[in-house]
């Protein structure tokens, strides 16, 4: 893989982080009782129990956890490891006007900074990384849902089809592939026929990756599809999950204090199936590159400006 890819100017707006508009890229995990969305626009619940002599409710398998690595090249297996990651607030710089294309998603509101007492700045998405062979669950600490001067972005984009990629592509980095299977026998072949000669089954077998959860199918080798990019802004009651092999920006916090964050992943200590990861330089005529527009109101609440809740949602 390179280590780089050109970029275009494009400017994203952020959208809230719900279960549904985060759905193609992994989990968001969240007590349901404390959702801002609508009920009519959220997903089924998990489902939940009774614990503890009925004194807490228990929700069940809230994300997805994923081990590809017995898919991986080097065959070294994985263990589940929990990482902490205290990420500081990041540099904004200040908004500018420019030429850049507005994102490609969502019902954005791409004017200028017109309300009087909004504030807009501008974060740059220069590098983009993903764990082909492992979810990776970004848990926060001590953050309440209702902390307005320190939140979370989560930056991610889909990814491109492998054709699309191969451009940019000198050799292609380690990805979950179903190895070919060895040459079968009649009978074997006759055992995956359907209808099949020897039971009532109609319904092809299904492969590997059809039996699992889909945010947990491997999403392709090819690189990120820059001009889908998007970027959500999260509470502090809630945990993400990158399904593997999504693209996503190192985490970004935005406001006064650093977030410690657990890291819950399988790893297995071979470099590139652990973690791949590409700088975006904006190419030749592009002015300025990937840019999530973060705007925020007189108290540094962050405005939501795509997707549910857009109009001037408040976090
Ligand atoms: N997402 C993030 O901040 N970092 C990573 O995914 C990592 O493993 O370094």
């Amino acid at each position: 893989m390179p280590t780089s890819m050109p970029s275009p100017s494009i400017r994203t707006p952020i959208e809230l982080l719900t279960q549904s508009s985060f759905s193609q890229f992994g989990t968001v995990i969240e007590n349901p009782a404390h959702s801002i969305v609508p009920r009519s626009q959220r997903l089924p619940l998990p489902d939940a129990v009774s614990a503890n002599q009925g004194s807490a409710l228990k929700f069940l398998d809230v994300t997805h956890l994923t081990d590809l690595y017995h898919l991986a090249p080097s065959k070294k297996p994985a263990k589940a490891v929990m990482n902490m990651f205290v990420c500081a607030p990041r540099d904004l710089r200040p908004h500018e006007p420019s030429e850049s294309m507005p994102s490609s998603w969502g019902d954005i509101d791409f004017g200028e900074d017109d309300d009087g007492d909004d504030d807009r700045q501008l974060f740059d998405v220069s590098i983009l990384e993903r764990h082909p062979f492992t979810t990776q669950t970004f848990i926060p600490m001590g953050l309440s849902q209702s902390d307005r001067h320190t939140q979370y972005l989560v930056i991610v984009a889909p990814t491109l089809p492998a054709a699309a990629s191969r451009r940019h592509t000198d050799r292609p980095p380690p990805y979950p592939t179903l190895k070919l299977k060895r040459s079968r026998s009649l009978k074997e072949i006759l055992a995956r026929a359907r209808p099949s000669p020897f039971t009532n089954e109609a319904a092809p077998p299904p492969s590997q990756f059809s039996r699992l959860h889909p945010s947990q199918r491997p999403k392709g080798p090819g690189l990120p599809d820059l001009k889908n990019l998007r970027a959500f802004i999260a509470t502090g009651n809630q945990a993400v999950t990158y399904g593997a092999g999504t693209w996503h920006a190192p985490m970004v916090v935005i406001g006064d204090r650093p977030i410690d964050f657990v890291v819950v992943q399988f790893a297995n200590g071979v470099g590139p199936e652990d973690c791949q990861e590409i700088v975006l330089k904006p190419d030749g005529s592009a002015e300025e590159g990937m840019v999530v527009l973060v705007d925020s109101d007189s108290s540094g609440r962050v405005l939501v400006k795509a997707g549910i809740g857009s109009v001037k949602a408040k976090l």
